[in-house]
């Protein structure tokens, strides 16, 4: 959700002159603070056994904004996000088509206010669990 977020973060901008951590801001400056090193390596590892809160008061996992204006479908995101990736990956085997290798795969995007992939994703899929398991 870091490098390839389902939303781009809406910019903030000074409505008036202002000092923010001792430097002054002014009116219609945006500012994003520089909070992680090697940000395009992907390291999971950089969050464990780190006390980062991602529910608006700390600016380093922004997944879901920050401040008065942050998701407020966060909780109700990251249990959705769980439950069907959990869902998918038990009930499915998946792999790639033609022996193509995860590093092969074109990560761009389309920049916008949602952030869909530029080439769309195709994978072969297939039921990995007795057929009765996938009926309601
Ligand atoms: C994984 C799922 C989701 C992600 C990653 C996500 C991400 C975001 C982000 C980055 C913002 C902008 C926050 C900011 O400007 O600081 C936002 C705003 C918002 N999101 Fe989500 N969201 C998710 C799911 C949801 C869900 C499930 C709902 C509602 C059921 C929701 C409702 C909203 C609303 C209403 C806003 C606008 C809040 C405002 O401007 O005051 N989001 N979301």
């Amino acid at each position: 959700m870091r490098m390839h977020p389902v939303a781009l973060l809406a910019p903030r901008c000074a409505r008036k002159d202002c000092k923010v951590a001792g430097y002054d801001i002014e009116k219609g400056t945006r500012v994003l603070p520089e909070l992680w090193e090697t940000t395009e390596e992907f390291c999971p590892d950089r969050f464990t056994g780190k006390d980062i809160e991602f529910k608006g008061q700390d600016c380093k996992f922004r997944a879901f904004g920050a401040g008065r204006r942050m998701c407020p479908g966060y909780n109700l995101g990251l249990k959705v996000i769980q439950s069907s990736l959990a869902n998918l990956l038990h009930g499915y085997r998946w792999k790639l088509p033609n022996d193509m290798m995860p590093e092969d795969l074109d990560m761009e995007e389309i920049f916008g206010l949602t952030t869909p992939r530029k080439i769309p994703l195709v994978a072969i899929v297939e039921p990995r669990l007795p057929r009765n398991l996938y009926s309601l």
